[in-house]
């Protein structure tokens, strides 16, 4: 290995939203009264879907290189080389490439969703999700106020599907007009299938849906599938936008710049009009380097995270033998069915907060359809990943069924 993922790095005083912002995102506890049995530094961090792993020292090079030039003014996309980069990756690893003139940037993928969803959508109309759902998704209806229309997916011993006659009976509600679709699905680890894709398409065009294709998770999957791109089924549809960034592949969420394709150039136009945006010079930097140089790096980081899932598959396979759990297909996020243990439990992140000392969302935090379960981030040194798991054993083995 020639990268070091066993390392443990303190990321204390650094502003960081694992050991800082969990009281107000999981809890609900800005005013931080909440108490614990734990001092804040000593929980497991397993919530968060960022990576305890050092950011690329490729990218950070970039980044100081950026910084050497001394002078942080006003800054935009000009360099062809930033959207080269992002081409030659999706080209090598997903065989799609969208034109240049289809990109716009944002300041993350959320942000995006946040502007789409009032961009393309009446106050009156509804927007469709899978659930469970990153609760984001739902977060971009509330905020614009629109109606969010929820298609629960087929739970087959924690292998999910998608409802096809839930979802083409509610994509032809004529009020529904957006499907925010997540692929890689955040939090059940499904990569949906050519199949799967195609009959999402078919409902979505029948319909005249706008499509958002989330695919943030995409770089980060088993090494034996591969991811494909919405627009590679959809290779005509011009109401698809497509969402990805490096930013969960190389652990720079805080470079907050996305690169969202907008096919329809009336919606290109208004949002390159309504949502002016400079970009910040150092995540242009690191944003181009990771996409120039980033396969090595992401092959190793997949070879670790495989390592990391089979350790939790077996240690619960010996230990927790009432929970299910499959191995997800992308993502570095386990969805773990503790409900056998916790038939009653309804506020997982808080049991597991105070009996074990292990941070993690579950429950409703993923909107509905996941009572029961627990998401596990396992984009840790394997040191982190025993010790998580062996609170968790402790904590069901004394307090659950
Ligand atoms: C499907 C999906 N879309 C978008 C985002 C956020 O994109 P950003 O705004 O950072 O560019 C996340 C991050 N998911 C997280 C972050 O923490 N916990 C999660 O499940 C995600 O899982």
């Amino acid at each position: 290995m020639k990268y070091n993922f066993d390392e443990i790095i303190d990321r204390k005083d650094t502003n960081c939203m694992s050991t800082d912002g969990f009281r107000s995102y999981i809890f609900h506890d800005e005013a931080g009264i909440m108490k614990f049995p734990y001092q804040d530094d000593e929980f497991v961090r397993m919530w968060i879907a960022d990576m305890e792993f050092a950011t690329p020292k490729f990218i950070l090079d970039a980044m100081k290189a950026r910084l050497d030039r001394r002078i942080l003014g006003y800054t935009k996309i000009f360099d062809p080389g930033y959207y080269q980069a992002f081409k030659k990756w999706t080209e090598e690893h997903y065989g799609w490439s969208c034109k240049k003139e289809h990109i716009v940037t944002s300041a993350g993928i959320v942000a995006a969703l946040y502007i789409l969803v009032d961009f393309v959508t009446k106050p009156d109309e509804k927007v469709l999700i899978l659930t469970p759902s990153y609760a984001y998704f739902k977060y971009a209806a509330d905020y614009n106020k629109r109606e969010l229309v929820c298609s629960d997916l087929i739970n087959e011993n924690g292998y999910y599907t998608i409802n096809f006659e839930d979802f083409a009976q509610k994509a032809a509600d004529a009020k529904t007009t957006l499907c925010i679709f997540c692929n890689p699905h955040n939090p059940t680890g499904r990569v949906w299938s050519e199949e799967e894709l195609k009959k999402v398409s078919e409902i979505c065009r029948e319909n005249n849906l706008w499509l958002i294709s989330d695919e943030i998770h995409c770089d980060l999957i088993r090494k034996n599938l591969r991811h494909i791109p919405m627009a590679k089924v959809m290779t005509d549809y011009d109401k698809l936008i497509t969402c990805m960034a490096p930013s969960k592949t190389f652990n720079m969420a805080g470079t907050t710049l996305s690169n969202i394709v907008i096919r329809n150039d009336k919606l290109r136009a208004y949002w390159q009009e309504r949502y002016y945006l400079t970009e910040n010079p150092l995540s242009i930097a690191g944003v181009q380097a990771a996409y120039a140089h980033g396969s090595e790096w992401l092959e190793e980081l997949k070879g670790y995270l495989d390592g990391n899932f089979a350790y939790v598959r077996d240690f619960l396979a010996e230990h927790l033998p009432k929970a299910k759990f499959r191995l997800p297909e992308a993502t570095y996020l386990g969805w773990v069915d503790v409900g056998a243990y916790l038939p009653a439990e309804d506020n997982l992140p808080k049991f597991f907060a105070d009996k074990a000392g292990v941070l993690l969302e579950g429950g409703n935090m993923f909107v509905q359809n996941s009572d029961g379960y627990i998401r596990l981030n396992v984009a840790c040194p394997r040191s982190i990943l025993k010790n998580g798991l062996n609170r968790i054993k402790e904590a069901l083995l004394k307090y659950g069924n």
